[in-house]
């Protein structure tokens, strides 16, 4: 279980996150909804441990488990290939990269038929693919996810989403904010960011909570 206890955020006198609490089973996929600047990547900075709250906590009930942050602007260098962009992200891990778990992701995501391209070649959903076998190479107990299907192709969003019903189905969790509605088809719970606050959206009209 992952817990968010009453974490609060203010940039200078502007308050963003006020009193955010959440908590995340094993298994479970909770989505973010808010309008553009309600606090969302503000809130998975914090929880990625990026970005510092300035108050409460985040914890997992057990002590070793690991989180893995996916944000919304791809986090490669474009001058190198996809294969170089993970040598460089597991350096000193070569056992890692090459073991058969990180093999079958790369397969999974369908990321091993470009690794040897140029990542400033690489389509938006190809350089999302292979962000995302970054973050998972690392065996994420919780996968935060920023806009993952943001601009990406119908196939590609199917791809992404299949893939990340594996991971919860395999017991992974994930928080993930986004203004895709295909992307809360795969959320067992959705939570409205407003005025720094959370509030569960219990099936309700989401466009009607976002303005109201
Ligand atoms: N480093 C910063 N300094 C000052 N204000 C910031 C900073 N980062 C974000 N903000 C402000 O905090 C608020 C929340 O921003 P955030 O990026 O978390 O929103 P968001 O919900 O992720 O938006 P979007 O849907 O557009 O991605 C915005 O008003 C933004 O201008």
């Amino acid at each position: 279980m992952f817990t968010v206890n009453d974490i609060g955020k203010n940039y200078k006198k502007k308050m963003v996150l006020n009193h955010i609490s959440l908590q995340v089973a094993p298994g479970e996929c909770i989505g973010l909804l808010g309008i553009n600047g309600s606090g969302k990547s503000t809130l998975l900075g914090i929880l990625s441990g990026g970005l510092r709250q300035d108050h409460g906590t985040y914890s997992f009930d057990e002590p070793d488990n690991t989180v893995s942050f996916l944000p919304q602007e791809n986090p490669l260098i474009p001058e190198l290939s996809g294969l170089d962009n993970l040598k460089l992200w597991y350096s000193g891990r070569s056992a890692e990269l090459n073991s058969t778990y990180s093999l079958s992701i790369l397969k999974k995501l369908g990321v091993d038929a470009f690794l040897h391209q140029k990542v400033s070649t690489m389509s938006g959903g190809m350089k999302k693919r292979l962000s995302l076998a970054i973050c998972m190479l690392e065996r994420p107990d919780l996968l935060l996810l920023d806009e993952p299907l943001a601009a990406l192709d119908l196939l590609c969003k199917k791809g992404i989403l299949d893939y990340l019903k594996e991971y919860t189905g395999n017991g992974g969790s994930i928080i993930v904010a986004t203004h895709e509605e295909d992307a809360l088809s795969i959320c067992n719970r959705i939570y409205i960011l407003k005025d720094g606050l959370l509030q569960e959206a219990n099936g309700a009209d989401y466009a009607a909570m976002l303005r109201a």
